[in-house]
């Protein structure tokens, strides 16, 4: 052990002052960032020397980044990627609605009653029926109730709660949007990172094109006058990560006067340890209508059973719980493949893998920034076009690298739990979890990003029972509850990390939703307390 542990520094240490000779220390050193109009924890300057230079940047210099505009043309604006062979049988996923008088479900979106401009623009979209969240959810919006929604990953969250609002905003003849110092927004969308916030914006416009309502959004790593004045063109719908949005609004350019809509995408990731003060602040706001006068909604494939029940503090009493399947389950149409290895073979092992795999997409998951770093570089020395996601990446940097693995021209993307959640790209074929994860939701929501609207995936993990054996019994169960094969020998692991009493693995599973029906979703496992965020476990990771 001891001679390989040397083996694995040397050959760490020669490789890190290869590739530092190679690439500079920019690779090293991740530079400024977010310094602007922050002033906050997660802003600032958090690089690779940490404690070195940490705190002495910390407001560094000013962002000057400004995204180039989104398209134009109404091809990019609809282009969309096809539904995969197994989006009819969505149809069959269990749906759970509870709550007092929940609305009757719609069976086709000419049920919805949208608009004609935002019927044409759906229909643009490729979307020839709804989705079981979108048929539950968009009648419960549209009849003014409070939601909190689970579906599994890549079925259609975002339309389910961007078309009852937009229709709303139609239907009540909103202010066409026009230059005012201070904008009052109907709806406010807040998601927890920023590639996601931007990608919920793309949705929103698209939706809304050729009407009336224009969204606007705001994360930071970007230029704040920018961000500024595009609020001040007219903003309907605002999208934003908490830290920006609680900056614009601190400044006095946002009122919330005419707020109908608060929607937490991630809501559990909302509402966890790192952003529950921001979204506590969000709601007591100067302005904010109480929750009795807003429509709050939460989307996400995973709650936690006490982040649902702090989710009621921002809800009304009679919020509808709507759950399409197994809260927390994996999404059914990843075939999901866990392989035992040790620390030191893992490279050679993904490297193997990603040769096998030739040009497809894939993204792999790593647990710190600076593995994200290492990784990504090791496999480019390979010859494989890779490229790298993670908070220490400038903006600039961030957003070139999705789009690069958007076009293909890098298929391969590593990549931290920044890029866990909801983004939605097409032709992942493939996740690889280099490190797993310590919190199961998170793993149920990395492996989402393949396998989306009814397209297969696939995903493997690696398992170092050195460091993977907590996950153990949860993994079994996700597995065992998405109809995977699960490996004997990581049944025993997770049998004799639990003891001998009472394991049932294949036993039931996720058994209740609604919080409210007093039950516990894990029937013979204790509630966990809420997983401190991956985010704020791994190596302060960035995300907003
Ligand atoms: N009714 C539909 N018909 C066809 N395609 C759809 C439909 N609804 C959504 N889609 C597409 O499915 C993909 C996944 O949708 P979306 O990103 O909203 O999933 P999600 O449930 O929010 O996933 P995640 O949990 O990962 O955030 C998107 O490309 C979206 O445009």
């Amino acid at each position: 052990m001891r001679v390989k542990l040397n083996f694995f520094k040397q050959d760490m240490f020669f490789w890190l002052l290869r590739s530092y000779l190679f690439h500079g220390p920019r690779l090293f050193v991740a530079g400024w960032k977010d310094g602007e109009g922050q002033g906050r924890g997660r802003g600032g300057f958090r690089d690779g020397f940490r404690g070195g230079f940490r705190g002495g940047f910390r407001d560094g210099p000013k962002v000057v980044y400004v995204p180039p505009p989104p398209p134009e043309e109404e091809s990019s604006i609809f282009s969309h990627y096809a539904t995969g062979i197994n989006f009819d049988k969505y149809d069959d996923i269990l749906v759970d609605v509870s709550g007092s008088n929940p609305p009757k479900a719609i069976m086709t979106f000419d049920e919805a009653g949208l608009c004609e401009s935002l019927r044409k623009n759906v229909t643009k979209s490729g979307y020839v029926k709804p989705t079981p969240v979108q048929k539950h959810g968009i009648p419960i919006i549209s009849a003014g109730r409070d939601l909190m929604a689970c579906a599994q990953t890549g079925s259609g969250k975002t339309a389910a709660f961007l078309l009852p609002i937009l229709q709303r905003l139609m239907a009540d003849g909103v202010a066409a949007s026009k230059f005012s110092e201070v904008q009052e927004p109907e709806a406010i969308i807040v998601a927890p990172t920023r590639e996601l916030i931007n990608q919920i914006y793309l949705e929103a416009r698209k939706f809304a094109y050729g009407t009336c309502v224009r969204p606007v959004v705001v994360y930071g790593g970007i230029n704040t006058g920018y961000t500024i004045r595009e609020v001040l063109k007219g903003c309907n719908i605002l999208c934003g990560t908490p830290g920006r949005l609680l900056d614009i609004i601190g400044r006095g350019k946002v009122g919330l006067s005419k707020l109908r809509y608060l929607v937490l995408d991630e809501a559990d990731r909302m509402l966890d340890m790192g952003f529950e003060p921001d979204m506590r602040k969000l709601v007591g706001s100067p302005g904010m209508p109480s929750k009795e006068d807003r429509q709050t909604l939460m989307f996400s494939a995973t709650y936690p059973e006490d982040i649902q029940r702090m989710a009621a503090d921002f809800l009304k009493v009679d919020y509808i719980f709507l759950a399409v399947g197994v809260v927390g389950g994996a999404c059914s149409d990843v075939e999901q493949t866990i392989v035992q290895v040790d620390q030191y073979s893992k490279r050679d092992q993904l490297l193997e893998l990603l040769r096998s795999t030739g040009n497809e997409r894939t993204m792999v998951f790593v647990e710190t920034k600076r593995s994200a770093d290492f990784i990504a570089t090791f496999l480019c020395q390979e010859k494989l076009s890779t490229t790298s996601i993670h908070g220490d990446r400038e903006q600039r940097e961030r957003e070139k690298a999705l789009s690069d693995f958007r076009t293909g021209q890098c298929p391969v993307l590593v990549a931290t739990s920044v890029a866990a959640r909801g983004l939605d790209i097409e032709q992942v074929q493939h996740v690889v979890n280099f490190d797993l994860p310590s919190s199961i939701d998170e793993y149920v929501h990395r492996i989402g990003r393949t396998g989306r609207c009814g397209n297969i995936g696939r995903a493997v993990s690696f398992f170092n029972p050195e460091s993977d054996t907590p996950l153990a019994r949860s993994l079994v169960k996700v597995l065992s509850g998405a109809q995977q094969e699960v490996p004997k020998w990581l049944e025993e692991i997770a049998f004799s990390a639990h003891g001998t009493t009472g394991f049932n693995p294949r036993g039931k599973v996720f058994a209740s939703t609604d919080t409210r029906k007093g039950g516990s979703f894990k029937m013979d496992e204790p509630p966990q307390a809420s997983a401190p965020s991956p985010a704020a476990a791994a190596d302060d990771e960035e995300w907003e």
